[in-house]
């Protein structure tokens, strides 16, 4: 392992992004100017590479593509979005999970078919891809590279079981495709003329639907657009519409979206909506379930306090994730919140440090203290996660430097035990320090006063309590990373 990859923490996932132009084309809309500000909204989800494939519609038989290594706004300058001409296209953040960050495995992949182009960008990871791999190669595909999003992309091509009568039936591919994995995609897919925006059956994943408002009219619209997360939508001008329903297949046309079909989960099993989505991975802004991730942050401050009150002069957080949750800790306990840390928005986490000492201060590095708010004070100091223990025990230190009398951390999830195969990269779990020390141990290891962590009940309590839909068979989420408890074993 690299120095580079040893220094990441939690490490995102992919952002997948998709718009398509309503009647008439050729649109006067910027497609790939709106695809570039949905794919710089959900940089935080993916920072390795990055990638549009445009499609000009009915009669073009090939793909406008750009894909390359590295940030959204470095690849995709004024000159690069001018040549990426279409009607329709698709747009990719990347964090890899299944294959090396390189270029091969940029994403949108696209493929040419016996029916015409095709471009996928998917976020998630396969639980089967082993199984899949072997039974696509064993069809005679050969693949490039060792990537699950492009055993997708050819997954796709595969002829599905009933005869097509009437040229390519996209839909019944798809749906096949779902038959032989159930676990962990959303994926957005462009053929030449319209998009799909597919979800797993468990909903691992997010994805969501927004409308593209005309500028001139607002009782019109301009297109259509799908993404990961919806915290973009206000910059392109776009409004969110709903999220694309767990097994949900929705297909865009110029004449707008529908659905094809939502399959449905083995015996019933319950959805699994990642509820690290919440504590962590998405940006507050953004809507899932028909609630703000914002509000199920501060929520969860609010158990946190009611689970783990302790004295103390000021409430505050470890920025950024912790912050929403330490407001709502401060409001349940009437403790006022303070702001104690500054954080260096220009050291990045691919800082590289050449050893663990470096590395240790490169956390202190990221951070200053803001003196008058610490010294003498008793603190209670909130993060969302404590994953390898590595950011926490510096920041104490560079607080009891600055002069806190107290330092109490309280952390807004329940400790990480085990790691997730869906898309996230979760160190091992003789790395996750939860495994190798008890909280009083933890507690002592980083130098606190004390420790506490959101229980699980706590947790699901904060994003379930304001859910719009509260039925049983309708919501559930994946906890496994927090208790061992996996939506489907996984198969090799
Ligand atoms: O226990 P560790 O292995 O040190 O990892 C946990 C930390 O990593 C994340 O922050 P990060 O700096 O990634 O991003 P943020 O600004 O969104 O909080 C998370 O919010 C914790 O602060
Ligand atoms: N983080 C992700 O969603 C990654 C998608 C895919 N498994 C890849 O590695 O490219
Ligand atoms: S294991 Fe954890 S990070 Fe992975 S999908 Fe489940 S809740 Fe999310
Ligand atoms: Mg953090």
């Amino acid at each position: 392992m690299s120095v580079e990859e040893d220094d990441r923490q939690l490490r995102h996932e992919c952002g997948v992004f998709g718009c398509i132009a309503s009647d008439p084309w050729p649109t006067d809309v910027d497609v790939a100017q709106v695809i570039c500000l949905g794919l710089l909204a959900l940089q935080h989800r993916g920072q390795e590479s990055a990638g549009i494939a445009m499609s000009e519609g009915d009669n073009h038989t090939h793909f406008n593509v750009k894909k390359g290594m590295g940030l959204v706004s470095n690849i995709f300058n004024e000159e690069a979005i001018k040549k990426l001409k279409g009607n329709l296209g698709i747009g990719h953040t990347r964090y890899s999970t299944s294959a090396g960050s390189e270029e091969v495995n940029c994403q949108p992949f696209v493929v040419h078919s016996a029916h015409g182009a095709l471009a996928v960008a998917h976020n998630g990871e396969l639980f089967n891809a082993g199984k899949l791999r072997r039974m696509v190669l064993a069809r005679g595909v050969g693949l490039s590279t060792h990537s699950d999003s492009e055993l997708i992309t050819q997954a796709l091509c595969l002829n599905p079981p009933d005869i097509e009568i009437d040229g390519p039936d996209w839909p019944a591919r798809i749906r096949h495709f779902m038959e032989l994995t159930k676990l962990s995609y959303s994926i957005v897919i462009m053929e030449k003329d319209r998009i799909f925006g597919v979800r797993d059956p468990y909903g691992n994943r997010p994805l969501c639907i927004g409308k593209l408002m005309s500028l001139t009219d607002s009782n019109k619209e301009d297109g259509w657009v799908v993404s990961s997360e919806s915290c973009g939508f206000l910059s392109m001008g776009a409004k969110y519409v709903r999220d694309v329903y767990p097994g949900e297949i929705v297909e865009f046309t110029k004449e707008g979206f529908h659905t094809v079909s939502i399959m449905g989960r083995p015996y019933n099993r319950p959805q699994a909506f990642c509820i690290f989505e919440y504590v962590y991975f998405a940006r507050p802004d953004s809507i899932y379930e028909g609630q703000m991730v914002y509000s199920v942050r501060l929520r969860s401050g609010i158990v946190l306090a009611r689970e783990s009150l302790v004295e103390a002069d000021i409430v505050s957080s470890v920025p950024e994730s912790g912050t929403a949750a330490a407001h709502g800790f401060s409001m349940k306990s009437n403790i006022p919140f303070a702001e104690v840390l500054y954080k260096n928005r220009y050291v990045g986490r691919t800082f590289i440090q050449p050893n663990a000492r470096l590395r240790r201060l490169g956390v202190a590095k990221k951070f200053g203290a803001i003196v008058e708010n610490v010294a003498g004070k008793r603190i209670i100091l909130i993060d969302d996660s404590i994953v390898r223990g590595t950011t926490i025990g510096p920041i104490i230190k560079l607080l009891r430097d600055a002069g806190a009398k107290e330092v109490h951390i309280r952390v807004a999830s329940p400790p990480l035990k085990f790691t997730c195969n869906m898309g996230i990269n979760i160190p091992t779990k003789a790395e996750l320090i939860a495994n190798k020390l008890t909280i009083e141990q933890l507690a002592k290891h980083i130098g606190a006063d004390t420790l506490a962590y959101l229980s699980v009940d706590g947790l699901k309590e904060a994003v379930k309590e304001k859910m719009p839909n509260k039925s049983a068979i309708e919501v559930g989420h994946c906890t496994a990373c927090l208790t061992g408890e996996y939506p489907e074993e996984l198969t090799f």
